[in-house]
């Protein structure tokens, strides 16, 4: 049986400045929290946004089950950075986001501070990419395979429109080549990658959209700002009834006697062949996680 990816549908930004924020995302059920130390903190506040997440991270310690957690720090070369990520690593998180990462070796930087701490082999780097640089530099970043491993990448589309003095119309075609090349890089490194948030909590049609586009264009999940937009973004990035019973079909076309030995079969109107069927195997298999975090299945 073919084994899924863990998910990553739903990435939550939470902001640790924000103590309502810190509290609620405790009761939320989303794939992964990202505890937000660098751009929703002022400078003035990140110091005490570091220790509240702190003390908020001991307490959900040895819950056994729950989102991956995550913990988005400031630059290494800030006067926070370093303490972020001592904070983080203390408090065992999964993983380490580090923004705004233009080359591999900002990755060789946080991997040898958290080897000098001990850090757990199992924790993991995300890097940000959300620069001119280091959309120009994506492929190395994604190829750098540090002792802490490069676990996703993510789109920064806010720095990103910033940088490039984007103005984005509907659809966002405007920064499909800055997004493009992270597709391409993270999948020739076999990492996901993420898509960048939404920052209009209102619109719900314009972020379901945004879901369904980021899908159609290979990525993991998409990074989300508030916890309404949970649901619409686990809904775009979870198979529909219609490809699970596509997949089925190609595996039991592919499971008939007439089939074995043959690389192409035909079903119905369409040719296909053994790629569609392992395809077809992964998909079914991403539904079956999703169906056991549900609780439908047993895991
Ligand atoms: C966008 C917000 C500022 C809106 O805040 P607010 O108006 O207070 O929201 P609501 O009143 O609708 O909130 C309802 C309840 O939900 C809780 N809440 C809201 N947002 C979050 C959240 N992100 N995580 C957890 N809980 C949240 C509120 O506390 C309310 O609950 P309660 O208090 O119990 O009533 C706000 O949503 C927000 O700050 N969002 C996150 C901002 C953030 O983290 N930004 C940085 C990451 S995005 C980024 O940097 C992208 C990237 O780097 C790039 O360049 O693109
Ligand atoms: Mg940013």
């Amino acid at each position: 049986m073919v084994s899924a990816d863990p998910l990553l549908r739903s990435v939550l930004f939470v902001p640790a400045a924000n103590p309502r924020a810190l509290a609620r995302s405790a009761s939320l059920t989303v794939d992964a929290l990202i505890f937000d130390l660098e751009d929703s903190a002022a400078e003035d506040e990140k110091d005490a946004a570091r220790e509240a997440l702190r003390t908020h991270l001991l307490t959900l310690r040895g819950a056994p089950t729950g989102p991956l957690r995550a913990v988005r720090i400031n630059p290494l070369d800030t006067r926070h950075g370093t303490e972020d990520l001592l904070m983080a690593r203390g408090a065992r998180v999964d993983v380490i986001v580090l923004p705004k990462v233009d080359g591999p070796s900002r990755l060789h930087e946080a991997s040898r501070a958290l080897v000098e701490t001990d850090a757990p082999a199992a924790m993991r780097l995300w890097a940000m990419v959300e620069t001119a640089r280091g959309v120009a530099n994506v492929q190395a970043i994604a190829d750098a395979a540090p002792h802490h491993a490069l676990g996703a990448l993510v789109a920064g589309p806010n720095d990103l429109v910033a940088e490039a003095g984007l103005r984005l119309s509907p659809g966002r075609p405007e920064l499909m080549p800055w997004l493009g090349p992270m597709l391409v890089a993270g999948r020739a490194a076999g990492i996901p990658i993420l898509d960048g948030v939404y920052n209009d909590v209102a619109d719900r049609e314009g972020f379901a959209a945004e879901c369904r586009q980021g899908r159609a264009l290979g990525f993991a999940g998409k990074t989300l700002i508030h916890p309404a937009q949970i649901e619409a973004t686990e809904a775009a990035f979870s198979p529909s009834a219609e490809e699970i019973a596509e997949a089925e079909a190609i595996v039991a076309g592919f499971a008939e006697p007439i089939a074995a030995g043959r690389g192409v079969i035909r079903i119905g109107a369409r040719m296909v062949e053994r790629l569609h069927l392992m395809r077809a195997e992964a998909l079914l298999a991403w539904a079956r996680t999703i169906a056991q975090r549900r609780g439908d299945l047993p895991s």
